[in-house]
């Protein structure tokens, strides 16, 4: 049997509210209420997984750090894992993070700008860090997804050569936008890297998780759902099925 496609159910914080962007851009947000009611919800529909986003820190526009930490450390004590992103650039952000009880982090402008810092913080914590590969085309961005951060492929080497664990692709292009996942983007870059992809961007019905479902074998591990689940395009049960019974298939 393939593993199971893991589904991770979104919650972005800007300003202490859930919110959904499109393409990430600052000033298109859609606000969700309270995140902590977010991210329970999605506990009650089944989740095991949240990726949970500071959106200010990720901006440099403030943090919602207290919020985030409340959010993560209620979640992860109700049995979901957490992937806590956003402004986690050095010692003391990091150590904020980890001790949120958060499964792993998410690491998308310091693995552009201080890459020495990330080398060393996956040698540390090994598991615990995942990189965040956020693209326009194959160009990396950074600081809010306004800075470009270099090439894909070189960094995604350079990344595996220090041990990365893991990565979360974003096309930001798609991000927000229900237009569906970009497929290409991910079968290459599972080509490029034995490790393990968590899919972001662009879903937006069943069938898109049934595509994500059927890369698996090719290292594709989970899909970030964001917008489809809060604009009700489906229910995170109804996807939970979807990728069981894909699973089972
Ligand atoms: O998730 C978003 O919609 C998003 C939009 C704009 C910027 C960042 C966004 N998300 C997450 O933030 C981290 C990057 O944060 P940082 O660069 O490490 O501070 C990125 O990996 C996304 O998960």
């Amino acid at each position: 049997m393939t593993p199971e496609l893991e589904l991770l159910p979104a919650v972005d914080v800007r300003d202490g509210q859930a919110v959904r962007l499109v393409h990430g851009e600052s000033g298109t947000e859609t606000s969700y209420g309270d995140p902590l009611e977010a991210a329970l919800a999605w506990q009650r529909a089944g989740a095991r997984w949240l990726h949970l986003v500071d959106l200010d820190a990720a901006f440099g526009t403030g943090d919602n750090r207290e919020r985030i930490a409340e959010v993560a450390r209620v979640t992860a004590e109700a049995g979901v894992k957490v992937e806590l992103s956003g402004g986690i650039r050095d010692d003391d952000s990091l150590a904020a993070a980890l001790a949120t009880g958060c499964t792993r982090v998410n690491l998308g402008t310091a693995a552009l700008e201080a890459p020495e810092w990330v080398a060393k913080i996956i040698a540390e914590h090994g598991d615990r860090i995942a990189v965040g590969l956020d693209v326009r085309g194959t160009t990396l961005r950074g600081r809010g997804w306004t800075r470009d951060g270099g090439d894909l492929y070189e960094t995604l080497a350079r990344l595996d050569s220090e041990g990365c664990a893991r990565y979360v692709v974003t096309d930001i292009a798609k991000d927000g936008t229900l237009q569906g996942p970009n497929l290409e983007l991910l079968r290459n870059v599972c080509a490029a890297t034995d490790r393990p992809v968590v899919a972001s961007g662009g879903v937006s019905r069943l069938d898109d998780l049934r595509a994500l479902a059927a890369m698996v074998p090719i290292g594709v591990e989970g899909a970030i759902v964001g917008k489809a689940l809060y604009a009700g395009a489906f229910t995170l049960e109804a996807a939970l099925e979807t990728v069981r019974a894909e699973a089972a298939a």
